[in-house]
């Protein structure tokens, strides 16, 4: 038998996240660690480490150099954090598989003190996604914003050096690398609301290849996919002013889904909410339709200013 090619970026998480692939498609197909190869993958996002995505080129900067891998035959599928998943793939490649998705909530990671709001007056919070400045800003304008990016490794040693009295990262990831540990206190959905995606490892493939898919279809979460098809759909609806910090988390329970919503500019002044219900199987047009609602909310203006 031929081995399945797993690709996806070298770091720690992405690692961690293609063995949490493999694991799950030994177990349901019944096959041997040596059926399957995890092949890393460097990316143009993984090389640039001196300023934020958003001015680099954004998303797409992680799965270039993985899709081209995937589309000439080197890797049979690409596993991703959908979180960094660009709304538009390119022709030929497909993203309609996702395991279940892990705890969605940022969590707070604090040198001296377990809360974000226990910070003092003026605190240096590290972060250098714009959603999470401008959720922190909108928080607590006196908290002075500081650029962090690098590995978690990394911003911890930052925090020890004190660049900064603390940092947010997804949990999700923090807990796929064993290191919850770290972790003072968990941001709540409502105040805080995840970026669309995350906590849910998606899984890429190539349209019409059979075999693939049937495969994949064994370790399909459901309900995880329809929240997914919900919080994309709002992303995409909303992603042509890219500057705009966009959050949005779904939540299925049975046949029904709800969905919240939220865009903010950047300095955390003025947001815009959105929450939907409705039937899990109308996923993709729940989003869309939230997209509208908070569109309009919002009112062009509100795009012009940083866009
Ligand atoms: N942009 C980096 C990234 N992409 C996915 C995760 C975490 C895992 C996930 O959300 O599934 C992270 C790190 C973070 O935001 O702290």
């Amino acid at each position: 038998m031929q081995t399945l090619k797993i690709g996806t970026r070298g770091s720690p998480l992405a690692l961690a996240q293609a063995h949490e692939t493999r694991a799950r498609l030994m177990q349901a197909h019944g096959l041997p660690e040596q059926a399957f190869e995890v092949v890393p993958i460097s990316t143009s996002g993984d090389r640039i480490q001196d300023r934020p995505l958003s001015e680099a080129g954004g998303k797409g900067l992680f799965t270039k150099e993985i899709e081209e891998a995937l589309l000439d035959g080197r890797i049979d599928i690409a596993v991703h954090s959908s979180k960094d998943m660009p709304t538009v793939l390119p022709d030929g490649l497909e993203l309609i598989t996702f395991l279940p998705r892990e705890d969605a909530r940022d969590a707070f990671i604090g040198k001296r003190v377990k809360r974000l709001a226990d910070l003092p007056h003026g605190a240096r919070v590290g972060s250098s996604s714009l959603r999470r400045q401008a959720l922190i800003r909108r928080m607590r304008p006196d908290f002075e914003v500081v650029m962090f990016r690098g590995n978690v490794q990394t911003r911890l040693r930052k925090l020890d050096e004190g660049v900064a009295e603390g940092t947010i990262l997804a949990y999700a990831g923090l807990k796929r690398l064993g290191l919850e540990h770290v972790v003072t206190d968990l941001m709540p959905l409502e105040d805080f609301p995840p970026a669309p995606g995350q906590g849910a490892i998606g899984i890429e493939s190539r349209v019409g290849d059979r075999d693939i898919e049937k495969m994949l279809a064994a370790i399909h979460h459901v309900p995880t996919g329809q929240a997914l098809a919900c919080e994309r759909a709002f992303l995409a609806a909303l992603d042509g002013s890219c500057r705009t910090p966009i959050a949005g988390h779904a939540t299925i329970s049975g046949e029904k889904l709800s969905f919240a919503g939220l865009i903010i500019s950047p300095d955390g002044t003025e947001s815009h909410e959105v929450r939907l219900e409705g039937e899990a199987a109308d996923a993709a047009e729940i989003g869309l339709d939230a997209a509208r609602t908070v569109r309009a909310r919002a009112g062009t203006k509100f795009f012009d200013g940083w866009a």
